[in-house]
């Protein structure tokens, strides 16, 4: 039976390449696909978690990091609860690109929405953007930071986990909607997933 306390939405955005679709895998099957094609349009997994003995789903959206599909990825953007920000540490036009994705960010999500910058790929030794870079960047726009190997399974499920934590928190102390078995969609848009299924491709 699915039954959750709480149904959080988390959003995945950054450029193309960065591995915001290893991410989502590697935390939600516990995997590294190999050969992983770009993400057309918008994908989604769930998976549901504990927290303090409370059941926790969380929908996970991964966005095309493409720049043809951004007029739909932004239509995700607005009923996110988290947004987690990838972009690939041995790659710097990603982390320059940053700037641009907060301001569609500021654009088409809500204020509130938890906003988390990740810095993915550290197994890589060819780095570019050194930790301490990215950790400033974070600090100065508001952001959680965190720096993970979807390949290696580094920091994956405590980016999750902790999202999740703190998404109860908030949901707690500002008392955001909560959801149970017969409350459980966010708002139209995600209605019309079923409940059974744990994985979709929207285009
Ligand atoms: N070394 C290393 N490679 C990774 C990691 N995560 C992803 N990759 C590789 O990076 C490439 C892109 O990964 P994806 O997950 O498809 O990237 P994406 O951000 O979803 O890309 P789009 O769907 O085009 O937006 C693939 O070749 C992955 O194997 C990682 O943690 N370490």
């Amino acid at each position: 039976m699915d039954d959750y306390k709480f149904l959080f939405k988390v959003v995945l955005v950054g450029n193309a390449g960065v591995g915001k679709t290893c991410l989502v895998r590697r935390f939600t099957q516990g995997l590294f696909p190999p050969g992983q094609g770009a993400t057309i349009g918008v994908d989604f997994m769930i998976k549901t978690v504990e927290v303090e003995g409370e059941k926790v789903k969380l929908q996970i959206w991964d966005t095309a990091g493409q720049e043809r599909f951004r007029s739909i990825t932004q239509s995700y953007y607005r009923s996110a609860h988290a947004l987690i920000l990838v972009y690939d540490i041995s790659c710097q036009p990603t982390f320059d690109c940053l700037p641009d994705w907060l301001r569609e960010i500021e654009e088409y999500a809500s204020s509130k929405v938890l906003r988390i910058l990740v810095g993915n790929k550290i197994d890589r030794d060819d780095r570019e953007i050194p930790t301490h870079v990215g950790e400033d960047f974070a600090a100065r726009h508001n952001m959680y930071f965190l720096e993970t190997s979807a390949k290696e399974a580094d920091n994956v499920e405590k980016l999750f986990m902790q999202i999740a934590e703190d998404l109860m928190e908030q949901a707690r102390s500002k008392d955001l909607p909560r959801y149970d078995t017969s409350t459980a969609n966010i708002d139209s848009r995600t209605s019309t997933i079923g409940d059974s299924s744990c994985c979709g491709k929207l285009i």
